[in-house]
């Protein structure tokens, strides 16, 4: 049996909705078989949170949108990458991301789109959500349907701004990231096995 892979997820959240699509990622990575999932809060760059992210086979990031953006928390995250940048050590690493803000759209797609951004300077592999659009979609589409915010770069959420943590995001959102959890988990392990096939090291 080789070895467990892992896939991080690094992410951010101020008031905690951002968290629960952060966890409801790593649920799906670890539904897949020979898949560990580790939570990384970006907040804190410790030292433990650079050799996490250095074990990782995929790296899953996740912030709320502010400003139409990621957050300055997750953005100081980003910026502090460069010192692994330098050494290219997250290159040809699994990567894919995750927002969530109160509005609908809320421009949730420049914040993904910073985030491939990240990936692709860092030499990583980006992986997309793969789901068809739901809900307003089609005139039969209902609001719990899978990607009901209808993303392709990443898994979307929304939270209004009155609700807490407990009550949003949705479920249909959280499926949503747990969706593209365990899609970065089924890449990074067929990743995983072709490079030990390769090296002539599989089982
Ligand atoms: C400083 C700030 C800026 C925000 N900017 C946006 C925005 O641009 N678009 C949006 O839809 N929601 C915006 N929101 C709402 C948050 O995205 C929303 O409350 C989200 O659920 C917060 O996630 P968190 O609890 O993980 O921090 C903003 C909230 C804050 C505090």
């Amino acid at each position: 049996m080789p070895d467990l892979i892992t896939v991080a997820v690094a992410y951010h959240s101020g008031y905690g909705h951002t968290a629960r699509q952060a966890r409801a990622a790593a649920d799906g990575a670890r539904s897949v078989s020979g898949v560990r999932a580790e939570l990384h809060d970006v907040t804190s760059l410790t030292d433990g949170l650079w050799e996490g992210l250095s074990g990782a086979e995929a790296i899953i990031f996740g912030s709320p949108t502010y400003m139409g953006s990621q957050s300055a928390a997750f953005q100081a995250f980003a910026e502090a990458s460069a010192k692994i940048w330098v050494d290219m050590g997250w290159r040809d690493k699994i990567a894919a991301g995750f927002t969530n803000s109160a509005g609908v759209n809320g421009d949730k797609l420049n914040t993904l789109t910073s985030m491939a951004l990240l990936a692709a300077q860092h030499g990583m592999t980006w992986v997309t959500l793969g789901l068809p659009p739901g809900w307003l979609y089609s005139a039969d589409g209902r609001d719990d349907d899978l990607n009901r915010l209808g993303g392709f770069l990443g898994a979307m959420a929304q939270s209004p701004s009155d609700a807490g943590p407990e009550t949003a995001p949705s479920l249909a959102d959280l499926r949503t990231a747990e969706h593209l959890g365990r899609r970065v988990a089924q890449t990074a392990l067929r990743l995983a096995s072709g490079r030990r096939a390769l090296d002539g090291t599989a089982a």
